[in-house]
């Protein structure tokens, strides 16, 4: 009986939130279009850029990068929006903050995609723990200027997404989040980095920031 009673509840609740989000996408389609159109595009073109990169054979759904924590942020975004958006709509009316979210948005994928474009085959979703025969050391073209361009990349991006939609609270977490998220995954990845390209890479990491803010 308790059980049917909370599940209900809970129905009632999250077709409340959809009720709101549906009310907020009809009073500002602007965000919420450009939310999705970034979505639709940063996965389908990630995928596409493995696909081409890596061929058929090698290329899973994982390619399309959508995560159990990915979706739980992007859900507690949409949560925020449309709980704001009706008890606050007045913040979500400026749309100069907006702008500043797309630029972010544009910029994050273009820093990203320029370290896809630039690493080619050496470029992989996944960290390689095995050192593979064609697997080079990348240092030109935006690994001049940072060590792990696609990583700032997603950071901005993920970021701007929240901003765009105008999200304080999910602005402070996403970036707290993928701040710790990256600085711990860069540990990882260089550690095998330097075991794949010793010196070589001992030189690029004194020489060249990682791009994250606070992570040398
Ligand atoms: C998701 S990619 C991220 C690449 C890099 N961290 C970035 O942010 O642009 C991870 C793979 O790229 C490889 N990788 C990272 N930096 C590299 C470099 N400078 N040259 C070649 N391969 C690299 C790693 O070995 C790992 O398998």
């Amino acid at each position: 009986m308790m059980k049917t009673v909370n599940a209900c509840f809970l129905y009632d609740q999250i077709s409340a939130s959809f009720d709101k989000l549906l009310a907020m996408a009809i009073a500002h389609p602007a965000q919420l279009i450009c939310f999705f159109a970034a979505l639709f595009f940063f996965h389908a073109s990630e995928f596409l850029l493995a696909l081409f990169f890596h061929g058929p054979s090698k290329v899973s759904s994982s390619s399309l990068l959508f995560s159990k924590q990915y979706l739980f942020a992007m859900v507690c975004g949409l949560l925020e929006y449309s709980i704001e958006g009706t008890f606050v709509p007045e913040l979500k009316s400026n749309m100069q903050i907006s702008y500043i979210g797309v630029a972010l948005v544009i910029t994050g994928e273009a820093v990203r995609k320029a370290a896809i474009l630039t690493a080619r085959q050496n470029f992989t979703h996944d960290i390689k723990i095995f050192h593979r025969e064609n697997h080079e050391l990348v240092t030109r073209g935006i690994y001049r200027f940072f060590r792990h361009p696609s990583y700032l990349g997603f950071f901005l991006w993920s970021i701007g997404t929240q901003v765009l939609l105008i999200n304080p609270l999910c602005i402070v977490g996403y970036t707290l989040v993928t701040w710790r998220y990256f600085s711990q995954r860069i540990l990882y990845e260089e550690f095998f980095l330097r075991q794949f390209f010793g010196r070589q890479y001992t030189e690029y990491a004194n020489r060249v920031s990682s791009g994250i803010p606070f992570v040398k």
